[in-house]
């Protein structure tokens, strides 16, 4: 593979202001209130609230919880999945609304579960979750039971916790000073040790997700003023957070030192203040993208206006790049960078570095498009549609066994012979995880009369496990950790296959390099998982058996 010289740089870096790692620091907080949290000195544990519900600060749960024993759960269910989307309001009149909207904007990110908590003007926290899609937990009626002028909202693909509606957030507690609702993206890698801690000190929890420790350290700490001690229970964190918390009169947005998943803020033309995972959201409820919540920085927003705060005051961006690979959408803006551009690049890089005579160019839609897209204008061989992607059919990510997501791929994917037929053709992908997509493919475009089929994969080799977010399979099934290029190219049938290389990819992002992670890719991670990765988590006592409509969990969560 010939070493990449040359390939045009269309790529542009959106500025960034008040850039951490460049240009001012954030103002660092004062500690002296800042108590130490002490584990032993556990008031009453938050409790949880799931369905239709309001929250006020003083009850606890009714729901019988008449369970089977506790007990970690190390067994992989073996099912890949990937991300969660998060979104933040705070002073527009139609909050939820907006939230309802920009989690349809995100739900590419997650399509477990979805919920939306607001802050009526009577200070009171109401939240409704639900299993499914956001349009499937969500109507008129459920959004008009949801006033106020700030929200969160989330959309769920697991990574600690099984896919059941007791995991689904946002999760609104009650502790003794008030109530707080919080919606998180990322993966704690030392959950399981703080839980274990908490547990012995006598907290009891309502959920097998890693997100609800937060609540807990956040209920546990004698920080002051109230914001502080969310900055008290993020130190204890290790792993990837971007999240969203509302209370009674604040919202705030917190993103981990390392930055790991994106986290966004903007406008609306009546001074509204919107988080949210990707800018596709913040285009969609028409608030402008002013810059990024930066890796560390806590922001508070609040009837005085937005506060920045410094997590901690060592910053090490390792941003995730396989946002830009994969997860987010084209459209969005993610680390300051346009994801679109990312991609192209990506694919001009592959024309470059591994060229093949062909006569056409396809992609593996939908991700893979903009790649295809770039390597078709590089190499000047025409990009034409030779597979048709069914918009009904879920991501092959989510479906639950090696069987159906096999058949998956051609209920999803339909080849165009006449694009194909005695053709030599070029087919484009984000990536290749376990190699079912691609041998299928090859299989669907010989099948179609494709005369040649060369693969080019837009990103490098995944040959690790990810611990921040995206629950990858595990490193055995991960072909390329196990089979080499060459036996990848013969596995999967096709007629050459070319990865983007690690060091092309690092070259392009230039002095920015550095601060992504690359852990797939590499195995080096920049927070050691000192945990085993665990995709149903402590205290999956029961399914609740509710998925889909939304009638379902009215009837069993409703209080
Ligand atoms: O090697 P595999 O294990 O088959 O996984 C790789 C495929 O998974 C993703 O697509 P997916 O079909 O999940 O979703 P998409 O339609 O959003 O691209 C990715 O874009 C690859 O096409
Ligand atoms: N993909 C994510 O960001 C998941 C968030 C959280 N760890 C959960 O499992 O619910
Ligand atoms: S391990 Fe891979 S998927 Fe996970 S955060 Fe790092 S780059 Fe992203
Ligand atoms: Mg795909």
């Amino acid at each position: 593979m010939a070493a990449t010289t040359s390939f045009s740089s269309s790529f542009s870096l959106i500025p960034k202001p008040n850039n951490p790692y460049t240009n001012k620091p954030l103002p660092l907080l004062p500690k002296p209130f800042l108590k130490p949290p002490h584990l032993s000195l556990l008031p009453s544990s938050p409790s949880l609230i799931h369905g239709v519900s309001s929250y006020f600060s003083s009850p606890s749960p009714t729901e019988d919880h008449s369970h089977t024993p506790f007990d970690y759960n190390d067994d992989d269910d073996e099912k890949p999945r990937e991300e969660c989307g998060v979104v933040g309001i705070y002073g527009d009149p139609e909050a939820s609304r907006l939230c309802y909207l920009a989690l349809h904007a995100l739900q590419h990110r997650g399509q477990e579960g979805a919920g939306i908590v607001t802050v009526s003007n009577e200070k009171v926290l109401q939240t409704i979750t639900g299993v499914g899609l956001v349009s499937e937990v969500f109507n008129e009626s459920k959004l008009d039971q949801l006033p106020g002028e700030f929200a969160i909202g989330h959309v769920r693909y697991s990574t600690a916790g099984a896919s059941m509606l007791k995991n689904v957030q946002p999760f609104v507690a009650g502790y003794r000073f008030g109530s707080i609702g919080v919606a998180h993206n990322g993966n704690l890698v030392n959950y399981k040790t703080l839980r274990a801690m908490l547990e012995e000190n006598g907290s009891i929890f309502n959920t097998s997700s890693d997100t609800e420790v937060v609540l807990h350290l956040i209920a546990i700490s004698k920080a002051r003023p109230f914001f502080m001690r969310i900055i008290d229970a993020c130190e204890k964190l290790q792993g990837a957070y971007s999240m969203v918390f509302v209370t009674e009169d604040k919202l705030v947005a917190v993103r981990d030192p390392y930055g790991f998943r994106p986290l966004v803020m903007g406008r609306r033309s009546n001074g509204a203040v919107v988080f949210a995972s990707e800018t596709c959201a913040l285009d969609l409820i028409e608030a402008t993208y002013e810059r990024e919540v930066y890796p560390g920085e806590v922001l508070v927003v609040d009837k005085d206006g937005v506060k920045s705060q410094c997590l901690m005051p060592k910053f090490e961006p390792k941003q995730c790049i396989f946002e830009h690979i994969y997860f987010s959408l084209p459209n969005s803006i993610v680390f300051g960078r346009s994801v679109y551009e990312s991609r192209h690049v990506f694919g001009e890089i592959l024309a470059t570095e591994s060229p093949v005579e062909c006569d056409v160019v396809i992609a593996v839609p939908d991700s893979g498009v903009v790649a295809a897209l770039g390597y078709a204008a590089k190499s000047g061989v025409p990009f034409q549609q030779g597979l048709i992607r069914s918009h009904y059919v879920g991501r092959t990510f989510i479906e639950p066994s090696q069987k159906i997501r096999d058949f998956g791929v051609k209920l999803k994917l339909s080849p165009v012979r006449g694009v194909l037929e005695g053709k030599r053709v070029v087919v484009v992908d984000d990536s290749i995880v376990r190699g079912t997509t691609s041998s299928k493919i090859v299989r669907l475009l010989r099948e179609a009369g494709a005369k040649e089929v060369h693969m080019r994969i837009a990103s490098p080799p995944i040959v690790a496990s990810c611990y921040y977010g995206v629950d990858t399979p595990s490193s055995e099934e991960l072909i390329s950790n196990r089979l080499r290029v060459e036996e990848i190219n013969e596995f999967i049938g096709s007629d050459s296959l070319a990865f983007l290389s690690f060091d092309t990819l690092k070259k392009h992002l230039g002095k920015d390099s550095k601060s992504f992670c690359y852990a797939c890719f590499t195995g080096d991670y920049p927070v050691k998982p000192t945990e085993v990765k665990v995709k149903r988590g402590g205290g999956d006592f029961i399914d609740d058996g509710l998925v889909g409509s939304f009638e379902n969990i009215e009837a069993g969560w409703v209080r």
